[in-house]
């Protein structure tokens, strides 16, 4: 697997096809969204081949302060052991004072421009995107990444935006928009194809590997997705 290090050239921006490469299967978690710890789920996932974590610790029932703190240290750790990429969702205070690999945020969060000036050249920003306009914005501010969808329903973000199927990943791959994106939102292994087809350079997901019996093998099914 291609590490930290090779995404980043001596000088400038991170290199997007090393982006690309590691969106192909984007894990997304939090301490709710297992019944087990994440730790274990985690090191699980990456067993199966997931190839970039985000910790995204929100919702009922989420951890704050230090208990946070030491939960975002511990999967960091498990990310640097074996080469995968560690993202902080929202927080970029927690991503700065853990020097994590970047930031992912919304269109309700910090903007990918100021983002850019606070973390530099040198970290991955990813962000969400629902219209063209979402698009265009975040590229102008320097974004290496975007999250599209909700792609299909999703019982994972209470204030999720509707549904929009593949069309947006469909018509930006078609303008010729080749910044690296993900789908997201209700995708599981069985229904991550048409994603991909659009356009997507992989598909991120929370329930299908982190409520999965087995997260080693729910792992494993999108990572043979994303070498077709
Ligand atoms: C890869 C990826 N795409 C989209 C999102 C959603 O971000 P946002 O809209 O800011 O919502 P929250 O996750 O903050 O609730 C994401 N986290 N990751
Ligand atoms: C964070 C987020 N943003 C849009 S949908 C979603 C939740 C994705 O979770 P799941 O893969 O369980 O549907
Ligand atoms: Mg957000």
């Amino acid at each position: 697997m291609m590490s930290e290090r090779d995404m980043i050239p001596s000088e400038g921006r991170l290199d997007s096809e090393a982006v690309r490469t590691h969106l192909r299967a984007y894990f997304i978690m939090g301490s709710v969204n297992s019944r087990r710890p994440a730790a274990e789920v985690l090191a699980e996932a990456i067993a199966g081949g997931v190839t970039i974590f985000q910790f995204r610790e929100k919702g009922a029932g989420a951890l704050t302060g230090e208990a946070k703190i030491s939960l975002a240290r511990e999967l960091q750790g498990i990310c640097r052991a074996h080469g995968v990429p560690f993202i902080v969702n929202d927080d970029i205070e927690l991503a700065i004072e853990l020097d994590a690999d970047g930031v992912h945020v919304g269109q309700d969060d910090e903007s990918a421009r100021v983002l850019r000036e606070r973390l530099g050249s040198r970290k991955i920003i990813g962000v969400s995107a629902h219209t063209p306009e979402e698009v265009r914005q975040a590229i102008e501010d320097g974004a290496d990444y975007l999250g599209i969808g909700p792609v299909y329903p999703t019982s994972s973000k209470d204030d999720a935006r509707p549904v929009q199927g593949t069309v947006l990943i469909h018509n930006l791959r078609t303008e010729g928009i080749a910044i690296p994106m993900v789908g997201i939102g209700g995708i599981t292994a069985e229904n991550a194809s048409p994603v991909l087809a659009a356009g997507a350079d992989g598909v991120s997901v929370i329930s299908a590997i982190a409520g999965a019996d087995d997260p080693r093998v729910a792992a494993a099914a999108f990572a043979r997705l994303a070498i077709r």
